[in-house]
């Protein structure tokens, strides 16, 4: 058996590539529009992994939607988590855990959907001033 993707439903679907694409680093696979279910799936990957996507499902008819409580999170590795973070907030994301330990960071998508971002290799050096910045939100 083979992972294949985690699906999340958005309500904005340029927010949401905004944030997926320009601001997190990941790239489009591939989309498929249905008009018969009047939907788009759009699907995303880390630039040359192969391990599994995210596919974002975008009902053309606006929804409602509550956040799962039984969903946690989707998580990447990342080269550099400062230089992640930094480039995040820079445009605009707000980093709910910061990366104190150099290690673990949490950022949410456009709909809520809580991201990881964990240092390749393990925890980098302290570095501030994400070594004293307090948590921002829930993740
Ligand atoms: C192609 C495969 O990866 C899919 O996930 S298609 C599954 C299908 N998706 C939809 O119908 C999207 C529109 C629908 N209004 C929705 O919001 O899901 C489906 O069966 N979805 C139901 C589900 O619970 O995933
Ligand atoms: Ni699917």
């Amino acid at each position: 058996m083979k992972f294949l993707h985690t699906m999340v439903r958005v309500t904005d679907l340029d927010a949401s590539l905004d944030f997926y694409v320009n601001q997190l680093g990941l790239v489009e696979v591939s989309r498929k529009e249905v008009p018969a279910g009047r939907f788009t799936l759009v699907y995303l990957a880390a630039p040359g992994d192969k391990g599994g996507e995210i596919e974002l499902t975008y009902n053309w008819d606006p929804e409602e939607y509550t956040g799962g409580r039984n969903f946690g999170h989707v998580a990447f590795a990342v080269d550099d988590i400062y230089e992640k973070c930094a480039a995040l907030a820079k445009g605009g994301v707000t980093i709910n855990r910061p990366p104190r330990d150099g290690y673990m960071a949490f950022v949410r998508s456009p709909d809520g959907i809580s991201v990881e971002l964990l240092q390749k290799g393990g925890p980098l050096p302290p570095q501030e001033p994400w070594a004293s910045m307090p948590n921002t939100g829930t993740w």
